[in-house]
């Protein structure tokens, strides 16, 4: 089996103590769903991120969600070796206690205001994750034509309460500017003197962690959860989170068949 990965990945499965896995959350680990609140993560989830937490040197869940919605949705807690690096790493969720700084004060103005934004607009929905608004079109009756329609005025909005637009699948997202996912995991991997990476993601903000494994100087593989609503090229492209969960399996088979389990 092992013979059929790439190099990056035979890196991890040579010495899975030194690697880190990073994984976004929504439409990698959990099935995209038309209501944001009932995402979970798959089946399989907890047992493949438990077999691989135990193996490698760290799994770290890098996600637009709050750290402990993703804890949550993800019945995160209680996995060995996995972190949690919410709000595009802005939090921290580890061995059971979330670190976040204080919200960005232009948030209250852009609560207040997007209620009046979206209104013309039937089945849009604004998700309030305390430290970030989102924006989902995909229960509109046009997702796409309304999402367009909306990318003025919110990037307006932005601009006037200092808050930086993250697009994604359906959705625009108002966040605090300095900070995404490639910075979180580059931070990560630094830290924990990461010998290898993977990052598995399915949307626009992974772009800039897939970029992160690429300049990181370490042997690294980036991989694409694929769907029929985004192209993004990667090493690896699977059929989403099924695909991943596939992915995350073969590689903890080859872990242990090398006999390199740290548990
Ligand atoms: O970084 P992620 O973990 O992928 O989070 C990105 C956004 O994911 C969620 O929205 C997406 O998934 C929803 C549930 O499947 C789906 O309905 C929506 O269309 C997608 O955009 C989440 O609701 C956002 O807050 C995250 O920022």
């Amino acid at each position: 089996m092992t013979t059929d990965f790439p190099d990056g990945l035979r890196a991890i499965t040579a010495d899975p103590a030194g690697a880190v896995i990073g994984v976004d959350f929504d439409g990698t680990l959990a099935p995209i769903v038309p209501d944001p609140a009932d995402a979970r993560i798959h089946p399989d989830g907890v047992a493949v991120l438990t077999r691989l937490g135990r193996l490698v040197g760290a799994v770290a869940v890098v996600t637009g969600r709050p750290a402990a919605t993703a804890v949550e949705y993800g019945s995160l807690a209680g996995i060995p070796g996995v972190v949690v690096l919410g709000h595009y790493g802005f939090e921290r969720w580890e061995a059971d206690t979330v670190t976040s700084p204080p919200p960005h004060p232009g948030l209250d103005r852009a609560r207040a205001d997007l209620p009046r934004l979206v209104e013309p607009f039937d089945g849009v929905v604004i998700e309030d994750k305390e430290r970030a608004l989102a924006v989902h079109t995909r229960r509109a009756h046009d997702p796409q034509g309304v999402l367009v329609a909306l990318r003025d005025p919110i990037t307006e909005l932005a601009v006037e309460t200092g808050l930086a637009v993250e697009p994604g699948k359906f959705v625009l997202e108002l966040r605090p500017p300095g900070m995404d996912k490639g910075m979180a995991l580059g931070a990560f991997l630094r830290e924990r003197g990461a010998r290898s990476v993977l990052f598995a993601g399915d949307d626009l903000g992974d772009i800039a962690a897939f970029e992160a494994v690429r300049t990181s100087g370490l042997p690294g593989v980036t991989v694409f959860s694929g769907s029929a609503e985004l192209e993004v090229e990667a090493d690896i492209v699977v059929d989403g989170p099924d695909g991943v969960m596939k992915l995350f399996a073969s590689i903890a088979d080859a872990i242990e068949a090398g006999g390199t389990d740290r548990a």
